[in-house]
């Protein structure tokens, strides 16, 4: 399961909906009524004044974006699991 945050908005008026997936390319995973599946926490949410500048301070991450900090080496590792499985499935 998925620990992945969903927002809902203040005005938001409709049923409040919890996003699954199941990553087990094998086993289907079964959820039951009283199932603990999601937690609602109220936070207050910061509304940001923008301030236009020429230039950005210099900072230690600067421009380097996703993956830049390194660590993903895991994740390329499961993904070509998956593969492989879905690849004996088909056969
Ligand atoms: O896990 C979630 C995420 C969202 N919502 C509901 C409440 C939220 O107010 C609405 C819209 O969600 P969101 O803003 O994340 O959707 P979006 O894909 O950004 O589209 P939009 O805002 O244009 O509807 O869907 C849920 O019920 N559960």
């Amino acid at each position: 399961m998925l620990n992945a945050p969903g927002t809902v908005d203040a005005g938001y008026r409709g049923e409040i909906l919890i996003n699954l997936i199941n990553h087990d390319p094998v086993q289907p995973a079964k959820i039951s009524r009283g199932d603990r599946i999601a937690q609602l926490v109220v936070q207050r949410v910061e509304r940001a004044d923008f301030l236009l500048v020429d230039e950005l301070p210099d900072s230690s991450r600067g421009v380097g974006g996703h993956g830049s900090t390194g660590g993903h080496a895991g994740l390329v590792e499961q993904v070509v699991k998956a593969d492989l499985v879905d690849e004996r499935l088909s056969q």
